[in-house]
């Protein structure tokens, strides 16, 4: 509806053009100093200029747009209110503009009913109120774009409510500014709940993705730096972590836009380090250190090496809670290897032309040990207060003996005797060396003295296999610069463990918090949540998380059972499904990726009514075609007027090929490798960004292109890698473009129909496919490694499948039928099995379904689906024999499964599935 055809539209805009005029006389004011009050010190002086800048500040960012909303009610005494509300408080003569934080807020997100109630936490008070009119505006330069009542009960007025979802849609429909963006205006219902819960609970949102989680975090946040709450919070009080540094870059202008300053935003291994280097009485200098997330991408491989595992499983054992005992208790056996001498310690040096001794009672030793102890809590304070105890033995004995005026000789004697004590008691109680410590605990026979039973046997084996890792940079060329030669590789996985270590000598946790937030909580470990516990005094938390985002293998969660026992039975679960980042076409292609990673364990979003096209999946066995499908893509979006637009890919070397060859194409575009560039080397942001599909996790664009979605690129039996296609897909806001060089990986076998598949076959289909000439740079020669090129892959089924071709038939014969999908699930799940059990192992199926067919689509599907599940998950299939199995099957399957378990994911099978899953036939 156009804005002047509203019926109080003129005076709407006089009420505008009053307010801005006000606010601009404001600024002219706060300008010329007329703010600054007659204190004569500097710091009043300084104290009145930062609010001036402040309130300078705050009235320019909201000069044009001072509200975007307005809301009149009868409030419990009958008395009418109005108030408009914008991002900030602005009291005017005419009007009152309330900040979105203020309680009375409330009422405009609840909704359209007339009798409504809000809370004002500062008084514990809830008010009832008469709804009389709801209003939203749109602004912009003193004008009004967009004016509209949800709901007008005032006299005379007969405007029904209208559905606040069309307010909702319209703003979603206008994002795709990169970087994340404030919501004040469309906040939900049941975003407004956790946004405003109390700060003394742990508050754990689990929530899909793009349902606005780091949105509510943060919008949460501003709210409880509010004055109004009571609360007191400053910014120092708060710590607000995030996965990575690209991840801060791409939610960096939220907090300000929402008026928060000064409240730290960092990553966990950055917090670590930083703690590290603020303390000098530890022996550890980050700048040694690079550090590396080794580990990811090997677990993107399709074939799990034991070594793999390995790490896998060590890097689990390092960042559990059980690690936490073990540290404990470590920290008791570094203290208890504090050797105290039996006998008499005898000291001597030359004082002068005598030599003179000095003796330690070994009772005089135990005391200067003891008193320490009780003096501090830390190790290294601990130390150094024994050694001077000693030292103080040390002199009050010479006093006693000498008391003399002290020379030159005495000073000197005082000194040597002093550096001997250090020497001789420092060896007895080691100094703080927190790297050599660290390493020194996965020792054999450290582990074993300070084990007593906690770990399990595999975890002790695992811990030994893949101790700390310190490695010597192996590429130079890669490092760069001279120095990064020298550093030493810190896998990432090492750091909570270190850490832990670190403060469980040092005895107490420092800094302290009064509430974190900790964003992409599946990207944390226990260990790292239990050490945060620790820097929090008043166990005040918003943990956000998506466990259907877990990419990693061996760190992170997939359920949030470790973050109930970190933080307690009294921390608050909160859920959200409703999606509002993508169309609900995006939405409904996301879902159906996570059905087939997660089964039953997938959280299905809710799209919101917001349509696009379709998402459109490319195939093509040659690869020159596929790269002009997106080439054309690109341009299309260029010139659709898309500002912000990615190309994913599965790893960093896809990523760096592909930005090569755009080069080469003249497309120009950000490459961002890593999760988390040096401080300071943030790319610019640039329309097109070509990333490794784990590095985009928590951002978003405007269109997104999946490259390569190919069941060899994303094999359907690597969950990790279903897990990373679903990030990929769901960063997309608008429009979702998929390109497969070959038949599309087997997570996407639940897309058909809601995407729109289109094929570039070759121009003649019989001849083997041609290699794809790629330009590497502008110039350059073409790169025929770019990707390998494939023929058009010929189905192969195994001769015995063919009586299951006929099976279908048998049944029908006999009377009975069996859906198409489940026939078609039965063979290709019976074929797996076969390439992984063996032909006796399948041959006993045979026979029980020769029996009785009656069991075919139920019982023994289950099983067999079951079978396959616990072969992706690498997890043995419980002790329970599903009910109506047959018991010699599930023991030939159990048997088969612990036979056979090394072979898991070989890569016959991994095509064989692929085949079977996207021609069955
Ligand atoms: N109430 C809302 N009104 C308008 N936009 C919203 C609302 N809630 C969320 N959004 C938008 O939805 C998008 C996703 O939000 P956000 O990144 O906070 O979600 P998320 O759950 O953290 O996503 P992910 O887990 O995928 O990283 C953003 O563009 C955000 O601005």
């Amino acid at each position: 509806m156009n804005p002047e055809e509203h019926p109080e539209y003129r005076q709407e805009k006089q009420t505008l053009r009053e307010t801005a005029l006000l606010i601009e006389q404001d600024i002219e004011a706060q300008r010329n100093g007329y703010m600054e009050g007659g204190g004569n010190l500097w710091t009043n002086r300084s104290i009145n200029r930062n609010i001036r800048e402040d309130t300078l500040k705050s009235l320019e960012d909201n000069q044009y747009k001072p509200y975007f909303a307005r809301l009149e009610f009868l409030d419990s005494s009958g008395k009418k209110q109005n108030y408009y509300f914008g991002r900030t408080h602005i009291q005017l003569p005419h009007i009152t503009v309330l900040s979105w934080q203020s309680p009375v807020y409330s009422l405009f997100i609840q909704g359209n009913s007339q009798k409504q109630s809000y809370h004002v936490p500062a008084r514990n008070k809830t008010h009832q109120v008469q709804l009389l009119l709801k209003r939203r505006f749109e602004l912009s330069l003193h004008d009004i774009h967009f004016i509209k009542d949800e709901a007008d009960y005032r006299k005379g007025a007969t405007r029904a409510p209208t559905n606040q979802d069309s307010f909702l849609i319209r703003k979603l429909q206008q994002r795709g500014n990169p970087g994340l963006q404030d919501i004040v205006e469309t906040i939900q219902i049941d975003q407004d709940r956790i946004i405003r819960a109390p700060l003394n609970v742990s508050l754990v949102l689990h929530g899909v993705a793009g349902s606005g989680k780091t949105s509510v975090a943060f919008h949460r946040l501003a709210y409880l730096l509010f004055d109004e709450t009571g609360h007191n919070l400053t910014p120092d009080d708060v710590l607000v972590l995030a996965p990575s540094r690209r991840f801060l870059h791409h939610v960096r202008d939220l907090l300000p836009a929402l008026g928060v300053k000064g409240v730290q935003q960092i990553t966990f291994f950055d917090w670590v380090f930083q703690q590290f280097n603020n303390d000098s009485g530890v022996e550890f200098n980050p700048e040694d250190y690079s550090l590396e997330d080794s580990h990811f991408e090997g677990f993107l491989e399709a074939q799990t090496s034991p070594h793999q595992q390995q790490v896998w499983q060590a890097a689990t054992v390092k960042n559990s809670l059980k690690f936490l005992e073990l540290i404990e208790r470590y920290t008791q056996n570094l203290y208890a290897r504090v050797q105290l001498p039996e006998d008499d310690v005898v000291l001597e040096e030359q004082l002068g032309v005598q030599k003179v001794k000095v003796t330690f009672k070994p009772q005089q030793v135990r005391k200067a040990l003891s008193s320490a102890f009780e003096m501090h809590s830390g190790y290294t304070e601990r130390r150094q207060q024994f050694l001077q105890n000693l030292q103080n033995h040390f002199l009050e004995l010479h006093e006693q003996r000498f008391w003399t005026p002290r020379d030159h000789e005495d000073r000197r004697y005082i000194q040597a005797m002093s550096a001997r004590i250090n020497i001789h008691f420092g060896r007895l109680y080691r100094r703080f060396n927190l790297m050599a410590f660290y390493q020194e605990l996965f020792e054999p026979r450290t582990l074993f003295q300070v084990d007593q039973g906690l770990l399990e046997i595999w975890e002790l084996s695992a811990l030994q296999q893949e101790p700390a890792r310190k490695t010597r940079n192996k590429n130079p060329e890669d490092a760069g610069e001279k120095e990064q030669e020298e550093r030493l590789q810190l896998d990432m996985t090492d750091v909570a463990p270190l850490y832990a270590l670190y403060l469980s000598l040092k005895g107490k946790a420092e800094p302290t918090y009064r509430h974190i937030i900790i964003d992409e909580a599946q990207d944390f470990t226990p260990l790292q949540l239990a050490l945060l516990r620790q820097h929090n005094t008043e166990g005040s938390f918003t943990i956000v998380g998506d466990t259907a985002q877990n990419i990693f293998a061996h760190r992170g969660l997939d359920d949030w059972s470790a973050i109930k026992e970190v933080m307690g039975p009294s921390a608050i679960s909160e859920k959200i499904t409703q999606n509002y980042r993508s169309t609900h076409e995006i939405v409904l292609f996301g879902n159906a990726v996570q059905q087939v990673v997660r089964g039953q364990h997938a959280l299905k979003a809710v799209p919101v009514a917001r349509h696009g096209q379709k998402p459109v999946l490319h195939q093509s066995d040659q690869l020159d075609l596929l790269l002009k499908s997106m080439l054309d893509t690109l341009h299309h979006l260029a010139h659709q007027g898309r500002k912000n637009i990615a190309v994913l890919t599965r790893d960093r070397k896809q990523a760096q090929n592909l930005s090569t060859w755009l080069s080469g194409q003249k497309v120009h575009h950000n490459l961002q490798l890593d999760n988390n560039p040096p401080a300071g080397t943030q790319t610019q942001d640039s329309i097109l960004s070509v990333l490794p599909a784990a590095v985009s996790k928590g951002m978003e664009f405007e269109a997104v292109l999946v490259y390569d979605t190919s069941e060899d690129n994303y094999p359907v039996l690597n969950p990790l890698l279903g897990k990373l296609l679903f990030v990929a897909v769901s960063r997309a806001l608008h429009e979702l473009y998929l390109f497969s060089l070959g038949r599309p990986s087997g997570h996407l076998r639940a897309t058909p129909g809601l995407c729109k598949h289109l094929h570039h076959p070759a121009p003649d289909a019989g001849l083997p496919a041609v290699k794809t000439p790629v330009a590497t740079s502008p110039g350059s020669k073409p790169n025929p490694s770019f990707q390998k090129p494939r023929t058009h892959q010929v189905i192969r089924l195994k001769p015995h499948l063919t009586s299951y071709q006929g099976l279908q038939v048998t049944l029908q014969g006999s009377g009975q039928s069996l859906p198409t999908d489940d026939l078609l699930h039965f063979r290709r799940i019976r074929e797996a099995l076969q390439d992984l059990l063996g032909e006796d192992f399948v041959r006993e199926m045979d026979s029980a379904v020769a029996k009785g067919h009656q069991h075919i689509n139920t019982d023994l599907i289950r099983l067999l689906q079951l079978g396959i599940t616990s072969l992706q998950s690498k997890k043995k299939p419980g002790t329970q024999r599903p009910q109506n199995v047959p018991e010699a099957v599930w023991q030939s399957w159990l048997h088969h499964f612990e036979e056979h378990r090394k072979q898991l994911l070989t890569p016959e099978l991994r095509s064989l599935q692929f085949e079977l899953y996207f021609n069955p036939g």
